[in-house]
């Protein structure tokens, strides 16, 4: 038996830890919590942690039909706001401030996750859902608007922070990808979702007020479901609450045979680290984190930057976060329907549909695939893919005659009778499903990354580069296709995910298998590639 397995098998009847049991503790090494070395328990999670997952992930549902909606929500508005028809600037306007707001909002949800709970900050969420998407359906003017959708971009910019964040830390080790990835599936499903009811109901008069309301409909549920759903364990003990953390983890391991010892190495992990951020600060107890948030919060942001480990978790996730967006998969969301209306196919919103299926199809293989690939590997794979459709799709574009002015939807069409639309559509297709694949979801994995203590403060500044780099996305495809052409657009997002590439293979270790707690050690010394490699490699082999 592995000196790990001795610990663990401390006696599976041991009680479990308690409340008072970390001020009885000596804080010097205790075999038992050699939780580095302990393997981890081959146990993916029973029917509560399906519901803990998908309860959260309407989240994901929420943010992606917020974001799916609006193309088809542009162009049914028609004169009904402001007695005008909607110019460009109002467009622009409508389509942007959500990103905007959501880049806002996601800094200050670390901080309120790790004052309140994370749970609470998801409820705040739904509320800001509920409200903007119900002052949109009211509204009469194109200021309401833009103001229901600002309120939709804090909710979203809260949501996609804390979402994963909660996932990653009630899952069991071994399931924790893909029920991360359950949250991309979600997000991207509600991307159809959206491009379905906006087809549904573009013909109807008013029918975009039903459009952006029902958005209001999965938080009222989510908000429900919730109220009787737990925190997260980290975070209790966190707070001083072990029993109660104690009690949610016995809940989340109910069908595991093993569900005492797994129970007790989760704690164990959790308390270890809190100890070691005590030490780190001097103090000889947990920290109380109400009593101490003040100051506690400045010192996980100076942590967050002045940790070595932690720097590089943040260095990785952002890199992740931003490159998943400047590769410029959202100018296909936001945009198909122009593109293909400028590749005149018969139906834009129909041929935007493969975008958004397509998106979700791969979303699902992911999900599939995900543990037993590992994060590294799949981008490492999926990225040449996108680079080679993204090319593909610049030579194909460099043989035909095509325009992205506006007054040139109405202009006959040069390419009506080749076959370069439908091989622009087929190598989007391809891009969009090597980018579900891997970096449509992977960064949503960010909160794993990081130590407890400054896991919620990491994983929404992460969250918050995502949204900066949509902002940039959204606010220069368009003018990028007009003015450099959109040979040298899609060039330069190949350029984009080529970096990409080198960047994932030279800092990004394999996180998949690895307790949350044990990564602050991977990545204390360095990026802690080869190190988790190896990791990989010996556990196969157990
Ligand atoms: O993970 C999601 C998903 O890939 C969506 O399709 C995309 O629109 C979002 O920007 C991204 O964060």
């Amino acid at each position: 038996m592995s000196s790990r397995e001795e610990a663990d098998h401390a006696g599976p009847n041991a009680p479990l830890l308690t409340s008072t049991d970390h001020h009885d503790r000596d804080l010097s090494p205790d075999p038992a919590d050699n939780v580095d070395l302990a393997p981890e328990l081959e146990y993916s999670g029973g029917w509560f942690i399906w519901i803990l997952t998908i309860s959260a992930g309407i989240s994901g549902l929420l943010f992606g039909y917020d974001t799916g909606v609006i193309s088809s929500t542009l162009v049914t508005i028609g004169s009904d706001l402001s007695n005008r028809p909607l110019t460009t600037l109002d467009e622009s306007l409508i389509t942007s401030c959500t990103s905007l707001f959501a880049l806002v909002a996601s800094p200050f949800t670390g901080v309120l996750a790790d004052k309140y709970g994370r749970r609470k900050v998801i409820l705040a969420a739904d509320a800001l859902f509920a409200l903007g998407a119900l002052a949109q359906a009211f509204t009469s003017q194109v200021g309401g608007m833009i103001f229901g959708r600002s309120i939709v971009g804090l909710a979203v910019g809260s949501a996609s922070a804390i979402t994963p964040l909660y996932i990653s830390e009630v899952a069991p080790t071994q399931a924790r990808g893909r029920l991360v990835t359950v949250l991309s599936l979600l997000i991207t499903g509600g991307q159809v979702v959206a491009y379905i009811v906006g087809w549904l109901f573009s013909e109807m008069p008013g029918g975009w007020r039903w459009i952006v309301g029902l958005g209001a409909a999965p938080a009222f549920l989510q908000f429900a479901i919730l109220i009787f759903l737990p925190e997260t364990p980290r975070w209790l003990v966190q707070a001083g609450s072990e029993d109660r953390a104690a009690k949610v983890l016995t809940r989340i391991y109910h069908g595991c045979p093993d569900r005492d010892q797994g129970v007790r190495r989760v704690l164990r992990g959790i308390r270890r680290e809190i100890e070691e951020e005590a030490e780190e600060m001097g103090q000889s107890e947990i920290p109380d984190a109400n009593m101490h948030w003040f100051h506690d919060t400045s010192q996980r942001a100076h942590d967050l930057f002045y940790v070595g480990g932690n720097r590089r978790a943040l260095t990785i996730a952002m890199m992740l976060q931003g490159l998943q967006q400047l590769c410029g998969f959202n100018s296909l969301m936001y945009f198909s329907g122009i593109i293909f209306t400028a590749l005149s196919f018969s139906s834009p919103t129909l041929t935007s549909l493969t975008v958004a299926v397509t998106n979700f199809v791969f979303t699902l293989f992911a999900f599939g695939l995900i543990d037993k690939i590992g994060r590294r590997r799949i981008l490492l794979y999926s990225i040449p893919v996108m680079i080679l459709a993204l090319l593909a799709c610049a030579v194909v574009f460099s043989s035909m005659e095509i325009s992205f002015e506006p007054e040139s939807a109405q202009k006959a069409n040069p390419n009506a009778n080749s076959n370069s639309p439908l091989l622009v559509l087929f190598c989007l297709a391809v891009f969009v499903a090597s980018y579900a694949f891997g970096l449509g979801n992977v960064p949503w994995q960010q909160a794993e990354l990081f130590p407890l203590n400054v896991r919620s403060l990491g994983s929404s500044l992460a969250t918050a580069t995502n949204w900066g780099s949509n902002f940039v996305v959204g606010l220069t495809f368009l003018p990028m296709m007009r003015w450099i052409s959109p040979t040298w657009t899609f060039v330069i997002y190949a350029g984009v995910c080529a970096v990409g590439w080198v960047a994932v293979h030279a800092i990004y270790p394999e996180m998949s298998g690895m307790g949350l707690e044990d990564v602050k050690g991977l990545l204390a010394d360095g990026w802690g590639v080869e190190e988790s490699l190896r990791r990989r490699r010996s556990m196969k082999h157990i």
